[in-house]
């Protein structure tokens, strides 16, 4: 079993490039299958959910192959819809697939998306976006069948924002018949993304970015090129590194308008923030204050930052309280966090934080993708050895997890631990 070892490393200071959006690739080459003719995608990142979805694709015969930093994808030769159901639940966005091939073959037999584990993580606002296209749902015990015999432009009107529905909702009705509008839409910089990539094969989809969007309704999508966006949420987590001992972070090649709230909040607390067209660099000043977090949706601080955003408040003097609004009980990193030696405290849905206390390496374990990230700063900043364990859930997420944070000076290596030898209580909860 594989682990990270992480050591106390002092100030971090370096340049980082950042890749491409998990959440976007994850979206655009599921949008590919759309397309009748070869699609070319930069910028995806060599992660875990990547490589289901290649595994995905070899099964209902769409090709993938990864060279010299692109992906091409042939989805000519697509010959069925029945997505295998373990497959499916191992990572969460592989309610694409529903949406993309129904209007291509009007039945998809998927199982239920997995991913991280909030507790609840319900997808009945893709279920309705199905239903009101004209598709019947049935829901089995670990599969469900989406079927139409023709989708028809329908208002959708969103019950809560969700940027996962607003995705499906254009896959699913881009090659509808006739007009949808979607109203209460997310405004997400992975849907404005894959909007732009949609229409660049031939889809008219208009107004992402905004909370109504429209697709009129084409007869077939061609081949393309396309760039994902950079990953704002990579990005975030190794601006915030600056901020455990004062150091000086460059991330490269990203899009500072998609971190607004983040920096600003990095801001508020005591770093110093500048930006050019396409990277941001965070200085930890050596003080940082205590803060209030509320998590929202976009543009709101995002709720895979306030794991990172956690940790570094862990340094910050005083009170913090942190709120996930979009996921209320995402605090699955923090009993871990308190075997570090954190004073932290769940009430209600919130976490208290006493922070500007001495950490202390231990073992933990990462949940999911971003108590990953949390955990990972926190043992930086934590007096001796961090073991972090659970690395499948990091690797969902970053590719080079550890060469990029060496190339920020950190001190952490990937090591490999037999069963026998893992001590104990590491996966409780408390
Ligand atoms: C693969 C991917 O892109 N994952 C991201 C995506 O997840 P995901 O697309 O699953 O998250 P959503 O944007 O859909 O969720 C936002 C909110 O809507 C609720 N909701 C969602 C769908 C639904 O059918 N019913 C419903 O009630 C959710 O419980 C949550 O409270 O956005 C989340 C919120 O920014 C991020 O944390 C995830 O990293
Ligand atoms: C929640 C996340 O991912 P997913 O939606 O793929 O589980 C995440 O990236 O933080």
């Amino acid at each position: 079993m594989k682990y990270i070892e992480t050591e106390f490393s002092g100030s971090l200071n370096g340049k980082v490039h950042i890749p491409g959006a998990k959440n976007s690739s994850l979206a655009l080459l599921v949008a590919s299958c759309l397309a009748d003719d070869i699609v070319t995608l930069r910028g995806i990142p060599r992660i875990e959910d990547v490589n289901i979805i290649a595994a995905i694709g070899q099964d209902i015969g769409m090709e993938l192959k990864q060279a010299y930093g692109q992906v091409i994808i042939d989805p000519r030769r697509i010959h069925n819809a029945m997505i295998d159901p373990g497959k499916a639940s191992s990572y969460r966005a592989s309610y694409y697939f529903a949406g993309a091939l129904l209007s291509k073959f009007g039945r998809v037999t998927i199982g239920f998306p997995g991913g991280d584990d909030f507790v609840s993580r319900p997808i009945d606002q893709h279920i309705k976006v199905f239903k009101a296209l004209g598709a019947k749902v049935y829901t089995f015990n670990d599969y469900y069948v989406v079927e139409a015999a023709e989708l028809k432009g329908a208002e959708i009107y969103f019950d809560t924002i969700t940027s996962g529905a607003t995705i499906n909702a254009m896959l699913a009705a881009v090659l509808a018949k006739g007009r949808t509008q979607l109203h209460n839409a997310a405004l997400d910089p992975e849907v404005v993304d894959t909007a732009a990539f949609l229409n660049r094969l031939g889809a008219r989809i208009y107004g992402a970015g905004t909370e109504h969007i429209r697709i009129e309704g084409v007869s077939f999508l061609t081949g393309g090129s396309h760039a994902a966006i950079p990953d704002r949420l990579i990005a975030g987590a190794f601006l915030m590194a600056a901020g455990l001992r004062g150091g000086q972070v460059t991330v490269m090649d990203v899009i500072p308008e998609h971190l607004g709230a983040c920096l600003a909040k990095m801001e508020e607390i005591g770093m110093d923030v500048e930006f050019g067209e396409s990277h941001i660099t965070a200085f930890g000043t050596g003080s940082l204050k205590a803060t209030r977090i509320r998590t929202g949706m976009y543009p709101g601080f995002a709720t895979d930052l306030q794991q990172p955003m956690t940790a570094l408040l862990l340094q910050a003097k005083g009170k913090s309280i942190v709120t996930d609004r979009v996921f209320p009980k995402r605090f699955a990193h923090l009993p871990q966090l308190r075997r570090l030696g954190a004073e932290i405290e769940l009430r209600k849905e919130s976490a208290f934080i006493r922070g500007g206390l001495p950490l202390q390496g231990g073992w933990v374990h990462a949940t999911d993708v971003r108590a990953g990230t949390c955990l990972l700063l926190a043992g930086l900043a934590s007096e001796g050895r961090t073991c972090i364990t659970g690395v499948e859930h990091i690797e969902r997420g970053y590719e080079d997890v550890i060469s990029s944070f060496q190339s920020i000076g950190a001190k952490l290596s990937m090591r490999e631990l037999n069963a026998q030898e893992l001590p104990g209580r590491i996966h409780m909860n408390n």
